[in-house]
C-alpha cells in the first residue's frame, strides 16, 4: 500500500488472489525453485537458459499462449511441480515482488500459510507489507490478509506500532473474522475486485482455496540476489 523506500527492509508481497497464493502451493509441493518475471518476454528469454524450468503465469487470468502452467494453485500439484524450477508472471503479483527489489529479505504471504509466515515475522523488529492490488487499485482481499498479519503479530507481542494503512486494514480483519469460517472468508474474497475478476475467468474454486487458513506450514522466501523463490527453511538468513 503506498510507495515506500525498501531499500534493507523485511518486506512481504501479498497477492491473495492468486499470485501468491499459488506460489505458497508450488513451495508446498515440492517446486526446487520460482523465479518471478515481470514480463512475458522475460520470462521466455529465462527460459532459454534454463529449458527445463516450467513457464508458468496468466495474462487476463488466463494460462499464457505456450506456457505450461496458468496461475491456478491446482495446476501446481506435486506430481507436477516436485523437484520443478519454474518461471513465474503475473498480471499483478510479479510486479509486486519486483517493487521490493531493494528490501533485504523477502516474504510471499497467503492465508494458506498464515500462522507459519506470522511465526517467522514474529522474529524481525520492523516489516513492510506491500498488497499487490488489482492494476494499480488497491484490493479488499489484499488488505484483509495485510490486516489478518498484523492482528496475528499483535496477538503474540508485548506491544506493536503501526501507520495509519497497517491499522485500517486490521480495522478491516478483525471486523471479518467475527464468526469466522472459510466460507465467509472466501465470500468477502469473492465481492473484491480481485475475486470479481477470477469469478468472470469461472476459477471461483480458486477464491475458496485461497480462503483456506493453514493449509501449509512453508514460508516462501525470495532472495533479492538469486531472485528465486524456496521455503524459508531451506534458505540461509
Ligand atoms: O490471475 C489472477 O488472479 C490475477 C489477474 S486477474 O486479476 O485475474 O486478471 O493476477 P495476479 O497477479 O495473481 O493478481
Ligand atoms: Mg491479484
Amino acid at each position: 500500500m503506498g510507495q515506500a523506500d525498501l531499500s534493507g527492509t523485511v518486506a512481504v508481497v501479498i497477492d491473495v488472489l492468486r499470485a501468491t497464493t499459488t506460489i505458497t502451493h508450488a513451495v508446498a509441493n515440492g517446486a526446487d525453485s520460482i523465479f518471478p518475471q515481470l514480463t512475458i518476454e522475460d520470462a521466455k528469454s529465462q527460459h532459454a537458459s534454463k529449458p527445463t524450468a516450467l513457464l508458468g503465469g496468466e495474462r487476463g487470468g488466463k494460462r499464457i499462449e505456450g506456457f505450461d502452467l496458468g496461475n491456478s494453485p491446482t495446476e501446481y500439484s506435486r506430481e507436477v511441480v516436485s523437484g520443478k524450477q519454474i518461471l513465474f508472471t503475473t498480471t499483478n503479483g510479479t510486479k509486486a515482488m519486483q517493487a521490493c527489489r531493494a528490501a533485504e529479505t523477502i516474504y510471499i504471504a497467503s492465508f494458506v500459510n498464515l500462522t507459519a509466515l506470522c511465526n517467522e515475522l514474529a522474529e524481525h523488529e520492523t516489516i513492510q507489507i506491500v498488497c499487490a492490488g488489482t492494476e494499480g487499485e488497491i484490493t479488499r482481499e489484499d488488505v484483509l490478509l495485510a490486516g489478518a498479519i498484523v492482528d496475528h503479530l499483535i496477538d503474540g507481542a508485548k506491544s506493536i506500532e503501526c501507520n495509519d494503512q497497517a491499522q485500517i486494514a486490521t480495522d478491516a480483519w478483525q471486523e471479518a473474522k467475527t464468526g469466522l469460517t472459510a466460507t465467509s472468508l472466501a465470500q468477502r474474497l469473492k465481492v473484491s475486485r480481485g475475486g470479481r475478476n477470477v469469478l468472470r475467468i469461472g476459477l471461483e474454486a480458486d477464491i475458496d482455496i485461497a480462503a483456506t487458513l493453514d493449509k501449509f506450514s512453508v514460508v516462501p522466501r525470495l532472495d533479492p540476489k538469486t531472485w528465486e523463490i524456496r521455503d524459508s527453511r531451506n534458505m540461509g538468513r
